[in-house]
């Protein structure tokens, strides 16, 4: 019989690696001198050090292979958020995660550190300086949020000090930095059909963005705090860049950086919730004939015109959180590394 290697502490799988987070999470790691797998759907990229496994989570004989020897794994895997696909959605955070939490087990690893988001609080109206103890949104705003809710209430329920299964959920808000798939380039492509000008709202509501390295460093040190008798078992953290900033001046700092104007005009928010509400009524109603994406969503429009900012006094107490990069340089770096969409390339 084959001897099982004994998991060393410095052996992580990151689940969902070739994305946006995952791979940052990747480097870093690397840096730190751990010894990385990643399991995706997809590769995206090579990197010396890095094994990767390719197959779909929900799939326990093809995740298997990637958690073996492994003491600690990160769950960062999801379907995009701006799909409206309620089967994928449902498959992959809720079923999925109850894959990736009984392949943990079975293969023995100690700690598991999900990457959840702080939307699951978020019903569309206005969260100042929300802490975790905020109940979950009764009405969550879209198939995303609802999974995302079911999936961190798996993993922290399945944290068992007795058996050695550690497991805590970071909840991020508002991702940014080089490579982001989302927000830079939903903002450019907005922005070059002529359709960011506009404020919704008197423009004033406070947001979280949070920088990519910061939310890669809350993993990290959540990753290294989960011991049996760490206060963190269990446990959900917000993990932002602890800057709230208004959505408007954020989103013009970066359109101005990249060379595109910033929007000047004012929009009363209920009037453009209203409207992206109907449109999105008629998509639904014209589904099976015609297919349309509008741009402006309920859900988007209620991010950009609430308030939706977040506490993290308790990753700072228990794990000693502080961010690692500012906000102005992290909207520099972000912008410096989009030369392909700045205005006129
Ligand atoms: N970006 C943000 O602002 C925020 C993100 N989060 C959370 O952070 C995590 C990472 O987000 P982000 O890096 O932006 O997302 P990405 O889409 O960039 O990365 C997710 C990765 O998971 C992969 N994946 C999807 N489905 C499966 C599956 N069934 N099996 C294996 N791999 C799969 C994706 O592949 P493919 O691309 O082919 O689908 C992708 O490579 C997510 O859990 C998200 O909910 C939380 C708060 C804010
Ligand atoms: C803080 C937070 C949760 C950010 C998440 C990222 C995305 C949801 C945003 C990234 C670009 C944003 C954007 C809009 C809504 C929210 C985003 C998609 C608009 C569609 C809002 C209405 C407009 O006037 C255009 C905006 C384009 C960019």
């Amino acid at each position: 019989m084959a001897t099982r290697l004994r998991p060393s502490n410095k052996r992580c799988t990151v689940i969902g690696g070739s994305g946006f987070l995952g791979r940052h999470l990747v480097e870093k790691l690397l840096e730190r001198g751990y010894s990385v797998s990643v399991f995706d759907i997809r590769q995206s990229y090579e990197l010396p050090g890095v094994t990767f496994y390719q197959g779909d989570l929900c799939d326990k004989r093809t995740l298997l292979p990637a958690l073996q020897d492994v003491s600690l794994v990160f769950h960062c895997a999801s379907p995009a958020p701006g799909s409206d696909n309620r089967e994928l959605f449902e498959r992959v955070n809720i079923l999925g995660t109850r894959t990736v939490i009984e392949a943990c087990v079975e293969a023995g690893v100690q700690k598991l550190v999900l990457t959840s988001s702080a939307s699951v609080v978020f019903e569309g109206t206005d969260i100042k300086n929300g802490r975790e103890d905020l109940p979950y949104a009764k009405k969550p705003i879209d198939y995303y949020t609802q999974t995302k809710i079911e999936q961190e209430k798996l993993v922290l329920a399945a944290c068992d000090t007795e058996k050695n299964f550690l497991t805590v959920a970071i909840r991020p808000h508002g991702i940014f930095g080089p490579r982001d798939p989302q927000l830079v380039p939903i903002l450019v492509d907005t922005a070059r059909r002529g359709k960011m000008k506009f404020i919704i709202g008197d423009g004033t509501n406070l947001v979280d963005f949070t920088f990519v390295e910061n939310v890669v460093h809350g993993h990290i040190l959540a990753a290294e705090h989960l011991r049996p008798s760490s206060p963190i078992c269990g446990k959900p953290y917000h993990i932002t860049n602890d800057e709230p900033v208004r959505f408007w001046d954020f989103m013009s700092e970066v359109l101005m950086g990249l060379g595109y104007a910033a929007p000047r005009y004012h929009l009363p928010y209920t009037l453009v919730y209203g409207l992206a509400l109907l449109l999105w009524l008629l998509a639904l109603v014209l589904r099976p004939l015609v297919s349309f994406k509008p741009t402006f969503t309920p859900m988007r429009v209620a991010l950009a015109g609430t308030h939706h900012y977040y506490s993290c006094e308790r990753a700072k107490q228990d794990m000693g959180y502080k961010p690692v990069i500012g906000l102005k340089e992290g909207i520099t770096l972000t912008v410096q590394s989009y030369p392909h969409l700045r205005r006129g390339a």
